[in-house]
């Protein structure tokens, strides 16, 4: 895709982390989507998405934020030198392709870019561009969680590696699953009203959840490890295999069957 042209970031993007996020992700998008309709499928497809998107992104890094670490799903920028992550002020978090097997399932809509920026010790800012459903959401503008609408909770679970223990914890607080790709799209999910909570272990890395979080928090909701820490990103190590994000009344009833039951 030698041929896309990103544009230029709005001016304001460039004075504004949230802005500037939500724009890298949305740009990488729009490559996405032209990649998905060149004729390749299947692995082809995820690979070509992927790489697609992740030189991109390092491109626009690279040339608009080069005072920057880059953490990323496809390559680390920053792990030695100067630019060390672990010892440099702002790293940018990105996953080119969140939910890469639903990307090669066109016109699956439920996979994500994401874009976050952890700046000494936290999250602040933070956008995932969904762009089956032309949309990007970031802590720019942080989402407005609607009441909800479901008779019963419902819980997002990985659409290929649910893991077991949330069947149990589904039929002891009287919710539904609801299986989808990209960690992004679950918790963007919750945010919408379309579930209500998403529970995840057994694997995960912190590109998976980083931007979602970011976005998730500054909606007012609930973000923590099963065990009820705290999520802490930019670490040594980079596995970050589990997390919840709900509607803050829904987090006591989940950490609490998890504190009985555990997740194995
Ligand atoms: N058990 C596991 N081990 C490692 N990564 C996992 C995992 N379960 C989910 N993930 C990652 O979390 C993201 C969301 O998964 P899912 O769609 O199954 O919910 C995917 O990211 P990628 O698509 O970026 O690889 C997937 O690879
Ligand atoms: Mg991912």
């Amino acid at each position: 895709m030698t041929d896309f042209d990103p544009g230029t970031p709005p001016a304001e993007a460039l004075e504004n982390d949230h802005l500037f996020a939500a724009w890298t992700a949305t740009v990488a998008g729009e490559l996405l989507l032209k990649v998905r309709t060149s004729g390749l499928e299947g692995k082809e497809l995820k690979d070509a998405g992927d790489l697609a998107s992740h030189e991109l992104l390092m491109g626009l890094f690279a040339q608009y934020k080069p005072e920057d670490a880059v953490l990323s799903e496809e390559e680390h920028r920053g792990t030695a030198g100067e630019r060390d992550r672990l010892s440099t002020p702002r790293v940018w978090i990105i996953d080119p392709v969140d939910g890469t097997r639903e990307y090669s399932e066109p016109p699956r809509d439920d996979w994500a870019v994401h874009v976050a920026l952890w700046q000494e010790g936290a999250l602040v800012a933070g956008a995932v561009a969904q762009p089956g459903l032309g949309r990007t959401f970031h802590t720019g503008q942080p989402l407005v969680v609607p009441a909800r609408t479901a008779p019963r909770p419902r819980i997002a679970v990985s659409r290929t590696r649910p893991p077991a223990f949330v069947q149990a914890l589904a039929e002891e607080i009287g919710a539904d699953l609801v299986a989808m790709g990209s960690a992004g799209a679950k918790v963007i999910s919750v945010a919408r009203d379309v579930t209500d909570a998403y529970v995840h272990a057994g694997g995960q890395y912190e590109w998976d959840s980083a931007a979602p979080v970011a976005v998730a928090r500054a909606a007012g909701l609930f973000t923590s490890r099963v065990d009820g820490t705290e999520l802490l990103y930019n670490q040594k190590e980079v596995r970050l295999p589990d997390l919840i994000v709900c509607r803050p009344e829904l987090a006591e009833p989940i950490l609490a069957f998890i504190r009985e039951h555990g997740v194995d």
